[in-house]
């Protein structure tokens, strides 16, 4: 099984993300982590134990990170995700304690006490946690078996003409973490904005009548709403669970050897993921970028993973 930590703010699509990786049964969950970014801290930490609740992760420990950004102040998503960070479902009382430790503490805690080269970091939110991580423990960088995050686009932006919001809300720890010489793969915004849920896929979901089901229908329905007033989407793009699908199937989509940087200094270009295509790649390129989706793939993974958890409504 392939052993994940997920550091996220849920977020509807974080919420996916995270019955994916439980659902899943390639995937063994070490661990997951909250980090300020779609809402602030509190509110997608309370998110992430609501999902948890709902999915009936036990056995699991959540802990919160960082709650701003290095440098910047926080900018969050409520156009997109509302004041709740994961409006639309009713959310359940949760019950789940959360860790004690800081997110750092527990990413470098569980990388450090597994076999080098078998955890896989899987960020789906901005990289605060993760650089502090690495500036705080730099021999995780070496034992982490790869960073595989959703951030960033190559030719596609969303929070500015250029920029994604995970990379942008925090463009100083994204230069960290793509500067450190862990093999990263970056599922950005030009390979997710193909994982849309259209209506097939959420009829899909809805037919698997359970718990779990009802709560991703209610998620997708708000999205969808949020997503074409906000961005004039017909169907919400589903980001975060690709990062996830591609660590259970690679073959899930196609990736391209190039290296990547991160803007600092732009004033149009701030939080720009500046992808080199010029060929051949330098041998010591150690990044990656998502291109094409295998749209069914995913979807069966998601619904799959859906479909193992949780008892009939
Ligand atoms: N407009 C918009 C802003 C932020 C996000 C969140 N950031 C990433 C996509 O940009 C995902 O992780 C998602 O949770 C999605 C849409
Ligand atoms: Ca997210």
């Amino acid at each position: 099984r392939k052993k994940i930590i997920l550091d996220c703010d849920p977020g509807h699509d974080d919420a996916v993300a995270l019955l994916l990786a439980h659902g899943n049964p390639d995937i063994e969950l070490l661990a997951v982590t909250t980090v300020v970014g779609n809402q602030t801290l509190e509110k997608v930490t309370r998110n992430a134990l609501s999902v948890a609740t709902i999915a009936g992760i036990t056995g699991v420990p959540f802990a919160a990170g960082c709650d701003r950004p290095l440098v910047r102040t926080i900018e969050t998503a409520p156009s997109i995700h509302g004041d709740s960070g994961m409006d639309g479902p009713e959310q359940p009382e949760s019950a789940i304690e959360l860790d004690p430790r800081h997110a750092v503490d527990l990413i470098i805690e569980t990388v450090m006490a597994h076999e080098p080269g078998t955890v896989t970091l899987v960020p789906t939110a901005g990289l605060t946690n993760i650089a502090m991580a690495a500036r705080k423990e730099p021999r995780i960088v070496e034992r982490v078996k790869e960073v595989v995050l959703m951030g960033g686009g190559y030719h596609v932006g969303n929070w500015s003409a250029v920029a994604e919001f995970n990379i942008i809300i925090d463009p100083e720890a994204a230069h960290i973490v793509f500067n450190e010489k862990w093999p990263l793969v970056m599922v950005g915004l030009d390979l997710t904005h193909q994982a849309l849920a259209t209506d097939e896929v959420v009829d899909r979901i809805a037919k698997i009548g359970t718990k779990p089901a009802k709560f991703v229908m209610e998620l997708m329905d708000f999205f969808q709403k949020t997503y074409k007033d906000a961005q004039g989407f017909d169907f919400p793009p589903v980001h975060d669970p690709c990062a996830v699908a591609y660590v259970i199937d690679p073959t899930v989509m196609t990736t391209r050897k190039v290296p990547v940087d991160i803007e600092l200094q732009g004033k149009l270009t701030l939080g720009m993921t500046v992808a080199d295509f010029r060929a051949p790649a330098p041998d010591d390129c150690h990044t990656s970028v998502a291109v094409d989706l295998d749209h069914k793939k995913f979807w069966d993974l998601v619904t799959d993973a859906i479909e193992r958890i949780g008892e009939p409504a």
